[in-house]
């Protein structure tokens, strides 16, 4: 049989079949991944080949794992080799943001959007809590938007209490994998109770799944808003590192600099203070943002923007 690993806790897997029916799986001893060492080896949004025992709990052996279109990685803790698979064949991600309550920091969305780019994962703005706004504020949002948008991301404002903007959510999102991320209090759940239909009786059922003592929200988990439109929410997710990314690389992933790479002066120009440098000079008349550049700076020196 084959299926969709919707929840992965290291220890067991829910698998959920072509017929929509889910299945509680364990691995078939070790699969490796090849030259990867990971502390996972199945993350939510893999397609699994299973076969269920023959024992009174109908439960599932994973035997093989089907080629992944991407996936997405950070190290498991800070000093460990080990990388932990967050999820797996993602057609797009969706940031959610706040202007206020809790505010969401450029540099905190810089830095998820460098990293979705380095897994070139389309990512997708929300700007929730727009009744929040005053007019200043709203014009605040809007000019970041504006922003984004030149840059090529799509960025919407919305609000889940409201219901302002959910039904162009889920045009989005339809017939697709979207991972879901976003600080903790910007709206993430709010939005999964809106969209998933009996999400609470989902929650609850894999609950009562799960080992006692293991807290369900700590892991990624992926959820059906409709056929073949899939969510997936990602506790944790404001970990993702840059710590895989060279310090060279770090401007190919800013989108507005892509074209202006390769044309400075000199050849391996870092764009922080060399002469000639195009980047530099479009930062001077105004073509990339101060905003956008200020995160590249700071990423470059590794500093710790994650707020
Ligand atoms: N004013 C306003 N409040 C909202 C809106 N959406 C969510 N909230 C509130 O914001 C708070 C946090 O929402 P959650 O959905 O729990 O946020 P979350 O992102 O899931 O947070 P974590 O579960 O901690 O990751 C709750 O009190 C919600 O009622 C909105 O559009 N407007
Ligand atoms: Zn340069």
């Amino acid at each position: 049989m084959e299926g969709k690993v919707f929840k992965s806790t290291g220890l067991w897997y829910e698998v959920v079949d072509n017929h929509g029916n889910h299945h509680k799986c364990r691995l078939r001893g070790k699969i490796k991944l090849k030259g990867m060492k990971t502390s996972n080896p199945i993350a939510v949004g893999d397609s699994v080949q299973f076969y269920l025992e023959d024992n009174p709990e109908n439960t599932g052996v994973i035997t093989k794992i089907l080629p992944r279109n991407n996936y997405i990685v950070r190290k498991a803790t800070q000093k460990s080799k080990q990388s932990h698979i967050l999820a797996a064949n993602i057609d797009q991600a969706i940031l959610m943001v706040t202007h206020t309550y809790p505010k969401t920091s450029l540099g905190f969305i810089d830095r998820f959007l460098v990293t979705a780019e380095s897994f070139r994962i389309p990512v997708i703005i929300l700007f929730n809590k727009c009744d929040l706004l005053g007019e200043e504020e709203e014009g605040a949002v809007k000019k970041i938007m504006a922003l984004y948008e030149t840059i090529g991301y799509s960025s919407h404002l919305i609000s889940v209490l409201e219901d302002t903007g959910i039904d162009s959510f889920f045009n989005i999102i339809k017939g697709k994998t979207s991972l879901l991320a976003g600080h903790s209090g910007v709206g993430k759940s709010s939005l999964l109770n809106k969209v998933i239909p009996d999400i609470d009786q989902k929650i609850g059922d894999v609950s009562n799944f799960a080992n006692k003592g293991i807290h369900t929200t700590t892991f990624a988990e992926m959820f059906e808003a409709a056929p073949g439109t899939y969510l997936i929410d990602t506790p944790g997710i404001k970990e993702l590192g840059l710590s895989e990314i060279d310090r060279q690389e770090l401007s190919h992933y800013f989108p507005e600099m892509r074209d202006l790479l390769g044309k400075c002066k000199f050849h391996n120009c870092h764009h922080i203070h060399e002469p000639g440098c195009l980047i530099l000079q479009s930062l001077e008349n105004g073509d990339i943002a101060q905003t956008r550049y200020d995160s590249y700076f700071s990423m470059y020196h590794n500093e710790d923007n994650r707020r």
